[in-house]
């Protein structure tokens, strides 16, 4: 498979490393040194793309390989106010796109224990529910798409939280949270690959779920794995629709 990283940056270097452990090529690598590469006719060689790059560069990007029928994977986070529109655009041009807030397979299957956790919290008012996310101090967005990920699952599941709120710590946060709002607090510390914790509070007691990314190897295979994945489909996909838990 031929491959165009999108994005050649932390992420970028170590998907390229799995990309060629597994056999595929790699004919495009783009940063934001040039930018002047990313054409139709470049991205055109290429089987699928893949794009960890930067929020604001993930849509232009994104409508690049719509443009040159490539279909993309797509890692970059802080970008879903716009989900909508990529998604309608996608499925009216019969292109073919692949997000995830987090492609590695502990995330995946954590997502998936959250919400039945979620489920079985729900008849448990008791219980107050937060979300914490810790990363690495390059982050540009914030909550992490993960911890997204996670509060979506939360209020799904709870029909006590309605909407989710951020506070970014040691930024101002004059929001009183209030009894249907669910937090994500974020912390930014030097080196940190991405941690994710739920924790559900009583008077009595505590129940903490909680991922530690070790390393940023699970986030790229998955990357590379989406990619063989989405190859020869058309639409617009989840990396959830890879997994299939039970
Ligand atoms: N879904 C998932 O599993 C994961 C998602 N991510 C997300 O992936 C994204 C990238 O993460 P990471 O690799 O750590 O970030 P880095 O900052 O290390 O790398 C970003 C890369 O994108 C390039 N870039 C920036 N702006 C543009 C642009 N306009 N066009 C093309 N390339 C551009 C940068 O260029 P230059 O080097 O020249 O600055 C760099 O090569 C983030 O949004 C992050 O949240 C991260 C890990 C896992
Ligand atoms: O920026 C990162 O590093 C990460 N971003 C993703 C996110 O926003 O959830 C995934 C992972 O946690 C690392």
């Amino acid at each position: 498979m031929k491959i165009a990283l999108l994005g050649y940056g932390k992420m970028g270097q170590i998907i390229e490393r799995f990309a060629l452990e597994r056999g595929h090529e790699v004919v495009l690598k783009i940063s934001i040194d040039n930018t002047e590469d990313l054409t139709t006719s470049n991205l055109a060689k290429a089987d699928v793309a893949i794009d960890f790059s930067a929020p604001d560069a993930a849509l232009s990007n994104i409508y690049a390989c719509f443009d040159a029928n490539v279909p993309v994977v797509v890692g970059t986070t802080g970008w879903y106010g716009q989900l909508q529109e990529v998604k309608n655009e996608c499925l009216s041009r019969n292109n073919s796109l692949l997000y995830g807030s987090n492609f590695s397979i502990g995330v995946n299957l954590f997502f998936h224990i959250n919400k039945v956790m979620a489920k079985l919290m729900n008849d448990y008012p008791a219980y107050e529910v937060q979300v914490e996310e810790i990363h690495h101090t390059q982050k540009l967005d914030s909550p992490s798409g993960t911890a997204m990920t996670i509060a979506e699952g939360i209020i799904e599941q709870m029909d006590r939280k309605t909407e989710w709120v951020n506070e970014l710590v040691g930024t101002q946060f004059d929001d009183i949270v209030k009894k249907d709002q669910l937090l994500i607090e974020s912390l930014r510390i030097e080196n940190v690959p991405g941690t994710h914790t739920v924790l559900y509070s009583s008077e009595v007691d505590e129940i903490e779920l909680k991922h530690t990314a070790h390393n940023r190897a699970g986030f790229a295979l998955g990357a590379v794995v989406a990619a063989e994945w989405l190859q020869n489909k058309q639409g617009f996909y989840n990396i959830a629709d890879i997994f299939n838990f039970k």
